[in-house]
């Protein structure tokens, strides 16, 4: 069956759905068939495994395509999975082709040979109920026509906006694990997820911009079109609260088997950690200055012996000497290889050294030598001599060695730039047993590296990606480098959300640490997806201060309320939080408590008190409802929900504070609350002094930032005057019927009716409309009464 031609009708296009299916369709029941014909069990249970194991044809209840892309010559549907006619022809291309992607990443302003998009609508299984086409001339020309119509509001993000199945999408409920976008993926997305397998690939891009989600789509479709096997990738992220986060995504896309870990789990030494380090320690142990401390250190365990060394040779009365001059010099010999290769070259040297000499004496002595002399030497003594001069050592012991001697540490650091001052952070006592040695989340880095100048090799992989990239030291980006086979890299992350010891204002840094031999491209996503505006507008006044230089991404989309911001008595901060804990969950959301350190133990003791069950994000735990997170353990992290504890004290408690601060407000999909103690919120949070619409148990319930800093819809679509307070009217002539009953005109109990239904009124709207538009939907509803009551008089 051909392809239907671009004027096809919704008919066409049915029976080319169903043609596409059955096609599909009858290939699975091929496939589940195959083992039955199988000459025995164990060829049809191989068949069988690896009809489960084939994804490519997607589910069974995928629709054959889901979006249909017009070049100036042909005609492209676009499927969860690619299907093949009997002739080997592509009916549908799988999403995941590069050149599929290639067409996805052109955009009105820069079309190529695209003409047109058509998205589909389909109902279960496979029956089109609508469509919709994106002309791109058209849409060129809308977004020329909204050019400078507001300049604070950029275009293209306007019309992401008008994408309801895209806002539809965003607007979900979320879960504790992260989903796939396929039917939604972007332009800007679309180019980095087909971009060149062979390269050092950065993207930067600010909160919600989708860079998780395009890494994890870049290597579905990195395996799809062969650059890489599954066991070739590894995706590294922050923490295992982040990767159990990320997990279902690419299993979801058919793919199974990627390594998935965090850095600390990566490196896999055989220890603990258990440890936790002084910042200044922890700075340094990840500088890379510590290469040559323990290149250095490593063979500074060499003992070159200052007298000669004697070797029994069994069967004779006399013993070969080596002279400290011949043992250095074999030495030097071997030096130059790995520290544990070099000990067993170096012990072959020495044997064979041994052996001429045994054999020369034994000539010039006339002495009966019978067999080979290399039997008949003392291998334990040789043994000894070795270790002597060559120990044996493990990542461990050379390690703990080295931080228990600052005589070792001195002389490790010949030629660096370290000072006392600074080895004696690296100082540790050393505990009696191995076993017993404490180590911490940096060690575990230097032991890799340790492990590494000794000649361990650590796995190889051809494609790797670092999630949340911005925050790793040196050190780690070399553990990084080490298990690349390549140098292909996708990188990850978010300047303005780079905290912790190497927080850093740009990628440089860790382009030339990479020092991959490959193409580098830096790229950025401009585009915001998970923060609403008014949020998204709330967290950017952080960044000129947070990360100067940085822009905050162009939102697509309003939330259904303004942030909401809880001033309330020092005490009662603790309270304040579980009560919009407790209003949010009773609404159902999946919810993040984003909480300093210093306030946890008693925002913890107050949920206890209420009787509230919640999960411990920072402990690997992301539960279907409340998450206790801290704000670094939020990055990457997203809720429907989100709720601030005390804004001030994030950003006093680390020197990347506002940056804590910025991360924190932009973990939210939809409702973000703010509570802090009385006159604490940070002066960046409170320019355009928010006005105060309520009192609850003495506390403060403020809108966000007054409307004329947070300016209205945009484009102004929706024709209301701005609202510049809360007490001031809203729109500009609510024409209020003058006979509307008061409630003081009302009994109580019809006044406790209004109030229930006012509730659910609120509700409503909390759930559906944006903050700023309430007084007009309430004034519009109004107006419609009007209308209905005059009609009916
Ligand atoms: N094209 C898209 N279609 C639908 N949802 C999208 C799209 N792009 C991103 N999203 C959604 O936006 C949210 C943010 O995406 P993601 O976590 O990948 O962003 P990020 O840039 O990694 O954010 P952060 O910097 O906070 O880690 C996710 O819920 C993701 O599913």
């Amino acid at each position: 069956m051909n392809t239907p031609p671009v004027g096809a009708t919704l008919v066409d296009e049915q029976a080319f759905f169903d043609h596409a299916r059955e096609t599909r369709e009858s290939k699975r029941a091929a496939r589940s068939a195959a083992p039955s014909a199988a000459g025995d069990n164990k060829a049809a249970s191989h068949l069988k495994a690896n009809a489960a194991a084939d994804e490519t044809l997607g589910d069974p209840s995928d629709a054959a395509a889901y979006l249909r892309i017009d070049t100036t010559d042909e005609t492209f549907y676009v499927g969860r999975a690619g299907v093949r006619d009997s002739a080997g022809d592509a009916l549908v291309y799988s999403w995941k082709a590069r050149f599929i992607q290639g067409l996805a990443s052109a955009t009105a302003q820069d079309p190529g040979d695209v003409v047109r998009q058509r998205r589909y609508y389909v109902k279960p299984v496979n029956t089109i109920t609508e469509t919709n086409d994106t002309v791109f001339a058209e849409l060129a020309q809308r977004i020329a026509d909204l050019e400078g119509v507001n300049p604070g509001k950029d275009p293209v993000a306007y019309v992401m906006g008008e994408d309801s199945l895209l806002v539809a999408v965003l607007e979900q409920e979320r879960k504790p694990e992260m989903r796939q976008i396929v039917e939604t993926i972007q332009a800007a997305q679309a180019a980095l997820i087909s971009a060149d397998a062979d390269q050092l690939l950065v993207i930067q891009g600010g909160p919600g911009t989708g860079k998780t989600a395009v890494a994890l789509h870049r290597v579905s479709s990195l395996l799809y079109e062969g650059d890489v096997a599954p066991e070739d990738v590894l995706i590294i992220g922050p923490n295992p609260t982040f990767t159990r986060y990320i997990s279902k995504v690419l299993p979801e896309l058919g793919d199974e088997h990627v390594r998935q870990t965090d850095i600390t789990r990566l490196l896999g030494t055989p220890v603990t950690v258990n440890f936790k380090e002084e910042a200044a320690a922890a700075r340094l142990k990840g500088d890379d200055r510590m290469v040559e401390v323990l290149a250095k250190g490593l063979r500074d365990r060499l003992r070159h012996p200052a007298e000669s060394q004697p070797f029994t040779v069994r069967g004779v009365s006399w013993r070969v000497r080596l002279e400290p001059v011949e043992v250095t010099a074999m030495i030097n010999e071997e030096s130059d290889m790995p520290y544990s290769s070099g000990r067993v070259a170096f012990r072959e040297r020495l044997t064979s050294e041994i052996a001429v000499k045994a054999r020369r004496r034994a000539k010039d002595d006339r002495s009966r030598i019978s067999g080979d002399v290399r039997d008949l030497l003392d291998v334990g003594e040789i043994d000894n001599a070795i270790e002597r001069i060559w120990p044996q050592l493990s990542p461990q012991s050379y390690v703990r060695d080295l931080y228990g001697s600052l005589e070792r540490l001195v002389s490790a650091a010949q030629g660096t730039s370290l000072t006392v001052d600074e080895l004696q952070l690296l100082r540790r006592a050393s505990a009696p047993r191995l076993a017993e040695q404490t180590w911490s989340r940096e060690d575990i880095v230097l032991l890799d590296h340790a492990a590494a100048e000794m000649g361990g090799e650590s796995e190889s992989y051809k494609h790797i990606v670092v999630d949340e990239a911005q925050d790793l030291s040196p050190m780690q980006w070399l553990a990084v480098r080490r298990r690349s086979a390549n140098g292909a890299f996708t990188v990850v992350g978010d300047i303005a959300q780079s905290t912790g010891l190497w927080a850093r204002d740009g990628w440089d840094e860790v382009v030339n640490l990479l020092r991959s031999p490959l193409p580098h491209e830096s790229v950025e996503l401009k585009y915001g997806y998970r923060v609403p505006r008014q949020v998204m507008d709330l967290a950017a006044r952080l960044l000129p201060t947070a990360a100067p230089g940085i822009t905050a991404p162009l939102v697509v989309r309003d939330a259904p309320r303004d942030p909401q911001f809880r001033e309330v008595a020092p005490e009662s901060v603790a309270l304040a939080a579980v009560r919009s804990v407790q209003e949010h969950s009773g609404k159902g959301r999946f919810l993040g408590v984003v909480c300093p350190d210093a306030r946890r133990d008693e925002i913890i003791a107050a949920l206890r008190d209420e009787d509230i069950n919640w999960d411990d994000a920072d402990n690997g735990a992301l539960g279907a409802s409340i998450n206790l997170v801290s704000p670094v353990a939020a990055k990457g992290l997203e809720f429907d929900a989100v709720v601030v504890v005390d804004p001030a004290e994030i950003v006093k408690a680390g020197p990347h504070g506002e940056r804590m601060l910025y991360i924190a407000l932009t973990r939210t999909t939809k409702y973000l609350d703010v509570i802090y103690p009385v006159g604490s919120l940070p002066s960046t949070l409170s320019v355009g002094e928010p006005g105060n619409v309520g009192d609850a148990e003495a506390t403060t319930m403020t809108t966000g930032p007054a409307d004329d800093a947070f300016p209205a819809a945009p484009f102004a679509t929706i024709d209301i005057a701005p609202t510049t307070g809360q007490d001031s009217p809203a729109i500009a002539s609510p024409r209020v019927p003058s006979a509307a009953p008061t409630m003081a005109n009302l009994s109580p109990s019809q006044q406790k009716t209004v109030r229930f239904h006012a509730a659910n009124v609120f509700d409503l709207l909390e759930d559906n409309a944006p903050r700023h538009m309430w007084r007009a939907v309430l004034a519009a509803a109004l107006e419609e009464l009007e209308q209905d009551d005059l009609s009916r008089n």
